[in-house]
């Protein structure tokens, strides 16, 4: 992650292409408080004050924003927005860890009096809100969790690795995270680490490149607790796997407890050298699954309940039965519907929540929507022929089934405002913005917009 120099004249410059595309009261209330933090990945990094704003600029305002920035940005592409509260140290590098004191040599004296725990937590890598006891126990994930607070709470013989695997959203980097947190309440002072796979490789590469390979490895191989997130994304890279290779065995070597995490077990990850299929088999391995009904229902209940957010328990339980595959989206969507209850101040109903997260629940269904699908539908629906979706011709009776396709291409599919721009004809991204503007306002205005757009819909899901 790269911390951008002149943050604060890089967001106003911003802040300034975003206030024209966005209503006044919009900006005040949604992005006054927000501030740029970094690029990461080519994306600009956002920090927004809570969840809240979070959800709402991500379904409501994210066209405009990721035109501001690539306008004023050069070389950004898209935006990823993160809670203040929940932001990573990307602005405060993990100093202590530079210090290539070894583990065991710990001033165990000053440093447990002096240094708060949440800044312990914070300098690990570690969010203070994934615990061991905040994660929901079921079927599905009970072996995991037994086996993640033995090796937190260091009771019972040492599985290491710990190789934790299952489907994306389903809390693996949840209970990985709990296992350091656990760890550093038992023993404070202890050099816990946790750090995604792909951080391990960049920064790797980083070491390479500026001849720095020695820092890099003494800052590793001290670590009494490894935690090393996405492990998969090793898969392929020849040289990362070497060092790995060799970072693995000296922690091993060393007694440090190491735990991964994998979206798939260590066998079927693509071009993994088998020495370390094989060394990520030697200890124990735990495979998290999909939650049932009720697991799912427990999850949402403690969430309104920590989040404090008033969602009635019909909805809750509408929910927990339309969204199966994965916790995350679970999460997103509760916080979507009590966004919405909180801000629209009127009952939320079924019907209101089936629209609000079509999208989500689209993709639970598994059904492809594409812009060429929605490009047939409208035209089919509106009897003007495909050409015209493509076409340069302007007259309203084609224009508007036009703007509704585009309007349906932006909030059913993950494209682009360039893609679907590009898919109607070459035109460009401001107009795919006119579109989705002028057909939310008509949608508001007109029943029989929104009507006709409910049926499109349907059709699609068929
Ligand atoms: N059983 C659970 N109880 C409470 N919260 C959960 C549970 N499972 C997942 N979550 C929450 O769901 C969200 C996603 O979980 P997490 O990021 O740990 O998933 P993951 O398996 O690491 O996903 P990915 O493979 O995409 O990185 C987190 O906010 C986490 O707290």
């Amino acid at each position: 992650m790269t911390a951008v120099t002149d943050v604060a004249a890089q967001w106003e410059a911003t802040c300034e292409v975003l206030g024209g595309l966005v209503s006044k009261d919009a900006y005040q209330r949604w992005f006054r408080a927000s501030r740029l933090v970094a690029v990461e990945d080519s994306k600009a990094v956002v920090a927004v004050p809570n969840d809240i704003h979070q959800v709402w600029i991500e379904t409501n305002y994210m066209p405009e924003l990721a035109t501001a920035v690539a306008e004023t940005m050069e070389g950004v592409r898209g935006v990823k927005l993160v809670v203040e509260d929940k932001l990573p140290e990307i602005l405060e590098p993990v100093s202590d860890l530079d210090r290539a004191v070894p583990a065991r040599s710990v001033n165990v004296a000053s440093a447990a009096g002096e240094v708060p725990f949440e800044k312990r937590l914070k300098t690990s890598g570690l969010n203070p809100q994934f615990t061991l006891d905040n994660f929901v126990v079921g079927a599905n994930s009970q072996f995991a969790h037994a086996a993640c607070e033995a090796v937190g709470k260091r009771k019972g013989p040492g599985y290491n690795p710990l190789f934790i695997h299952g489907g994306s959203g389903l809390g693996k980097t949840h209970l990985m995270q709990a296992i350091g947190q656990a760890y550093l309440r038992s023993s404070p002072t202890s050099r816990v680490v946790y750090l995604t796979c792909e951080k391990f490789t960049n920064e790797f590469i980083d070491a390479v490149r500026k001849g720095d390979l020695e820092r890099f490895r003494k800052r590793y191989r001290h670590a009494e607790l490894m935690l090393i997130d996405d492990i998969q994304f090793i898969g392929g890279k020849e040289r990362s796997q070497e060092e790995f290779f060799h970072t693995f065995n000296s922690l091993l070597d060393g007694r440090c407890q190491v735990v991964l995490t994998s979206d798939r077990p260590a066998s079927e990850i693509k071009s993994l050298e088998p020495r370390l299929v094989s060394r990520f088999e030697c200890g124990l391995t735990v495979e998290i699954q999909p939650p049932v009904f009720e697991t799912r229902l427990a999850i949402l209940q403690k969430k309104r309940d920590e989040w404090k957010v008033k969602v009635e328990e019909g909805i809750i339980r509408f929910l927990a039965e339309r969204i199966r595959s994965n916790v995350r989206r679970l999460e997103g969507a509760l916080m979507r519907v009590a966004t919405f209850a909180s801000l629209a101040g009127e009952r939320v109903t079924e019907d209101r929540v089936e629209h609000l997260l079509r999208d989500l629940l689209r993709e639970e269904t598994g059904k492809q929507v594409t812009v060429d699908s929605i490009q047939r539908a409208v035209a089919d629906h509106y009897d003007v022929r495909l050409a015209d979706m493509t076409s340069r011709r302007r007259p309203a009776s084609i224009a508007f089934p036009r703007q509704i396709a585009m309007y349906l291409s932006r909030t059913l599919t993950k494209q682009s405002l360039m893609e679907i721009g590009e898919a109607f004809g070459g035109r460009d991204h401001g107009t795919v913005i006119h579109a989705v503007k002028r057909i939310t306002a008509q949608m508001e205005l007109d029943p029989s917009t929104r009507d006709s757009i409910g049926v499109i819909e349907a059709s699609l899901r068929r």
